[in-house]
């Protein structure tokens, strides 16, 4: 059997679409755009690339982009100061300070300092604590992008279905299990102290794989027929390609889970731009809760 490759970034421009098409009715209904500020503390290249992206599809969705670029060395109460200031924004719907945070920093401190409304990423433990009991919050955008993934191929009811999320940090692994519980999936969390791993993914319908390992799970690792989520963004050397050259790969060896599984995503392609389209979502709908308005349809 070879297996569906799952489209993520078509799929996400379909989403994009249906954010942009939500943009003139909330205009129309409050005189101003939907407004998303990013923070951007010191000069690592990976987050610049990001950082630029968001900005990019933010403007494109029609959305007002607020970028914030401090360096370095900044103190955490000056960011953290910059964050209050965002909180009393009226034109400001959702905050993003863009992680890693330098050394110096308490990425925690700083995440509790955005007003739970207007996390877009979900990150703050308000969010958590909302996603964990069920009540409507703002949820971290890369698992409900995998969700979204998930739910066009099987539908949003995962009755006896069982997953195994593999990553148990809070911004992937921790949130993505919550969904999957709350779409009633059987849900195992496993990480790098789980025994036989393989033996463990084998028993599971939906793989979700987030743990930066290049290509660590295994085609032969796969239950025949399983859809595989692969949230990995690795860079790796690529000698193939020239001296110096380099590629990216997800946590999940693609080639030989095409042939075992029923549909996979690919890295690049599958999961990061999902992530960039919910959170335009996630600030469109933080934007239509602040405004008191009912949350857009289809998103
Ligand atoms: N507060 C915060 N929120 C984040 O959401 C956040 C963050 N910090 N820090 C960094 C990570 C990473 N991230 C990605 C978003 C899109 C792609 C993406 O679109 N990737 C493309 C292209 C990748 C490429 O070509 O480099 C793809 O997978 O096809 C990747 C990674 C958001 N992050």
């Amino acid at each position: 059997m070879t297996a569906e490759r799952i489209d993520g970034k078509v799929f996400a421009e379909g989403l994009r679409g249906r954010v942009s098409s939500a943009v003139a009715p909330f205009l129309a209904a409050t005189g101003r755009r939907p407004g998303l500020a990013v923070v951007l503390v010191g000069e690592d290249p990976a987050s610049q690339v990001y950082v630029g992206s968001k900005h990019k599809a933010t403007v494109e969705a029609g959305m007002m982009s607020f970028e914030h670029r401090l360096p370095a060395d900044t103190p955490e109460a000056d960011l953290i100061a910059l964050v209050e200031r965002l909180n009393a924004d009226e034109t400001v719907d959702g905050i993003l300070v863009q992680l890693p945070l330098p050394k110096h920093m308490r990425e925690s401190a700083v995440i509790e300092a955005i007003d739970p409304d207007k996390d877009v990423d979900g990150f703050h433990i308000v969010n958590a604590g909302r996603l964990a009991t069920g009540l409507p919050g703002l949820v971290p955008c890369t698992p409900l992008g995998c969700m979204m993934l998930l739910e066009d191929r099987l539908g949003r009811d995962l009755s006896g279905k069982s997953a195994v999320v593999i990553g148990r940090s809070n911004i992937v692994g921790k949130p993505m299990a919550q969904l999957l519980l709350a779409a009633n999936a059987t849900v195992t969390i496993a990480h790098s102290r789980t025994a036989d791993l393989p033996a463990v993914v084998r028993g599971a319908d939906i793989v979700v794989a987030a743990v930066g390992r290049p290509e660590m799970v295994r085609g032969d690792w796969l239950k025949p027929g399983a859809v595989v989520i692969d949230v990995g963004i690795n860079r790796i050397a690529a000698p193939e390609r020239g001296e110096g050259k380099t590629r990216l790969v997800g946590d999940v060896a693609y080639t030989e889970a095409l042939e075992t599984a029923n549909a996979v995503t690919p890295v690049p392609g599958g999961v990061g731009p999902m992530t960039i389209a919910v959170l335009l979502r996630n600030t469109l709908v933080a934007a239509h809760r602040r405004a008191g308005l009912p949350a857009p349809e289809g998103l």
